[in-house]
């Protein structure tokens, strides 16, 4: 265990840096409040008004998915099976929010008025399946929230000198102190700003990585260091190379965890959040775009720090020369913080702290907000009182934002001390959980399903995925324990049980047991707040012009998105791994090359879009702060165009209806 930064460092992130963001955004919010008249009510809370932008949807689904986990388990990848490690891990997380697109857009078009995606489930088949679900979607969203945090309490009490329990309940109750005051938007922001911070360390990182370093500088001197590694160290890929994408034990782990994974973005109702603030035609462009920005974090952050790691090993700057670096070490996601420090010594190894502190507290945050939506609208407006008032629900909210951020902490604390990681957890939620993303997408998109595939075909598929991996576990290694379940043959198996099996069931009991429900009709069975203005109220409800954009867009966005994920997942690896390529010089410069233009267009679209989407905001704001009043068209709830006629007006009431509708009365309360 090598210890490069004392305590200073890890109680200055998780303390200083937490607190003073917590500060920011609490500041944040108040100036949304007072100069854009953001109402903190209970829709604004829990769906942010449903009025956000493409860009900052795009921001929120590159943070949310950018989890700790994901730059150390990227880097572990890239760490082990070379140039083809961070790609393939990309292509596992890709599939999953692209082909989520698909989702978001058919909650847009069937339920725009739900406040969370389990609603849905309630809205169609009742409340004995809605539980089943409840169930399922709180169950990822738990262990979802505490993998974020332990990824991040282990790497920052193995590389600073901090407590992990400190870490677990540190990090959550600075998150919790912003999201508490600003809810669903709040957390828009905050990954808007963190997705900024990554990038720009992920950017600093690969330049310095193969431009200006001593000891690599460049991707030819890259390329014969990872030949030389792989004389001593070798790879499992073809000819022990580091420089192919011949690597069975590599495609198998990728797709162990593309089905693993259907469970983290499906079923996990943060990421129907999303959707759900989404203004209607944002959704689609918003989702894309994301996930192609997000694709090349794990992609490149590998390129510039664990291979970094790994073709330094023979030199003494490594923290393990002369051998790699242990199994334990790289299975909690060290290769990340060993190769910034090879490459930048201790400031390396704080960036390295920086990155994964704001990848953890965006996505908590996120997972926050949605849990106590799910806790709010699904469990106590549903179940404990459903004439609950506007003012009772944000209190709910608040209530479970907190007590949820305990919670985790003290599961996080729990996992790490019965031995648990980032990779165990990753694997095992999608043999548990992964009935739940079959239910939600059939609950969207089959007519015929019927609810009876809740109480039966769900668990059933859980169940058979279960008995998969404790038998194939047993069967492979001839024993079942943490170490044998989490091997690659175990976890496929059973990943790919889970999911068919559900899928099979699904079908069987709707034939079986069919009912009358409907997909259509939906709309009108969600309660908006009794707190909630009227263009809140209206965004709960689709226009004919918009429903009709919408119809049109679906199929090309379904070619669209099915397109590129068959592209990036089979024509671009396969061809590679068929010939058994090893890249030469000049197609690995090529490689990092293409890798950097992309890294750059995403930081410049996730930093610059959302900055020009808000322009006319930020212009009023601005306006507003130097006290220069007057008539002035703003934006406002992230792109309403309103016409304002005096900051006395906005004062008192400022919630006015969208110009084109062009009401005459500016504060109307649903
Ligand atoms: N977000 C993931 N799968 O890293």
């Amino acid at each position: 265990m090598v210890q490069v930064l004392d305590a200073g460092y890890g109680y200055g992130f998780v303390v200083g840096l937490g607190a003073a963001f917590a500060l920011i955004m609490i500041f944040v919010t108040k100036v949304l409040t007072r100069y854009m008249g953001e109402v903190q009510d209970s829709e604004h809370f829990s769906t942010a008004s449903r009025s956000v932008k493409s860009g900052l949807i795009s921001s929120a689904v590159v943070s949310s998915w950018c989890w700790p986990g994901t730059l150390l388990s990227s880097c572990v990848y890239t760490y082990r099976y070379g140039v083809a490690g961070g790609y393939w891990y990309g292509i596992s997380g890709i599939s999953h929010s692209m082909l989520f697109t698909l989702i978001a857009l058919q909650m847009k078009r069937k339920a725009t008025g739900a406040h969370t995606i389990v609603e849905i489930v309630k809205a169609r088949f009742g409340k004995a399946a809605h539980c089943v679900y409840l169930f399922y979607s709180c169950g990822t969203n738990t262990i979802i929230a505490s993998m974020l945090l332990l990824g991040c309490s282990q790497a920052f009490a193995h590389i600073a000198d901090i407590h992990i329990v400190a870490c677990a309940f540190l990090f959550p109750i600075s998150v919790a102190a912003y999201t508490m005051l600003g809810g669903l938007k709040s957390t828009f922001l905050s990954d808007w700003i963190h997705t900024v911070i990554i990038y720009l360390v992920i950017i600093c990182s690969v330049l310095i990585c193969y431009t200006s370093s001593d000891l690599i500088g460049s991707t030819d001197r890259m390329w014969d260091l990872l030949q030389e590694v792989s004389l001593t160290h070798p790879s499992a890929g073809h000819e022990g190379s580091y420089l192919t994408f011949s690597n069975r034990s590599l495609v198998m782990l990728a797709w162990s965890q593309i089905m693993s994974g259907w469970a983290t973005v499906f079923a996990d109702p943060s990421y129907g959040q999303k959707a759900i603030a989404a203004k209607p035609l944002s959704t689609i462009s918003g989702y894309v775009i994301g996930s192609l920005c997000w694709f090349i974090i794990p992609w490149c952050f590998g390129l510039g720090t664990a291979l970094a790691a790994l073709a330094l090993t023979n030199n003494p700057v490594s923290l393990t020369y002369p051998n790699t670096i242990s199994t334990q070490e790289v299975n909690m996601g060290m290769p990340l913080l060993y190769g910034l420090y090879a490459l930048m010594g201790k400031s390396g190894a704080a960036a390295g702290l920086l990155v994964l502190f704001m990848s953890c507290t965006s996505s908590l945050s996120a997972e926050l907000v949605s849990f106590s939506s799910v806790m709010t609208y699904d469990v106590y407006r549903s179940y404990i009182k459903p004439d609950a008032t506007g003012k009772q629900l944000v209190r709910v909210s608040h209530f479970f934002v907190i007590t949820f951020a305990l919670f985790v902490g003290g599961l996080t604390v729990m996992f790490n001390y019965i031995g648990i990681t980032i990779s165990w957890i990753l694997t095992f939620i999608g043999i548990v959980l992964g009935a739940a993303p079959v239910g939600i997408t059939l609950t969207l998109f089959w007519g015929r399903m019927s609810k009876y595939c809740f109480y039966y075909a769900l668990p059933l598929g859980s169940l058979t995925g279960l008995g998969c991996w404790l038998g194939s576990a047993y069967h492979f290694y001839g024993t079942v324990d943490k170490d044998t379940l989490s091997f690659v043959n175990s976890t496929i198996i059973a990943n790919f049980s889970t999911f068919g099996a559900t899928v099979l069931y699904c079908v069987i009991v709707s034939f079986i047991f069919p009912d009358n429900n409907t997909i259509d009709g939906l709309q009108d069975k969600f309660l908006v707040g009794d707190d909630a203005t009227l263009q809140e109220k209206k965004a709960m409800q689709l226009d004919e012009a918009t429903k009709n954009q919408l119809e049109r867009i679906f199929k090309w966005a379904a070619i669209g998105v099915f397109s590129i994920w068959v592209s990036f997942t089979f024509v671009l690896p396969f061809p590679m791994y068929g010939q058994k390529y090893i890249m030469s010089k000049p197609f690995f410069k090529g490689w990092v090359v293409v890798s950097i233009i992309w890294l750059f267009i995403a930081f410049l679209y996730i930093t610059f879009y959302p900055l020009y989407e808000s322009r006319s905001s930020l212009y009023h704001i601005y306006r507003k702060i130097t006290g220069k009043e007057g008539k002035a068209t703003i934006e406002y709830l992230e792109g309403s165009e309103l016409e304002q006629t005096s900051s006395e007006e906005n004062k008192v009431s400022p919630v006015v209806e969208e110009t084109s509708e062009k009401s005459s009365e500016p504060a109307l309360k649903a």
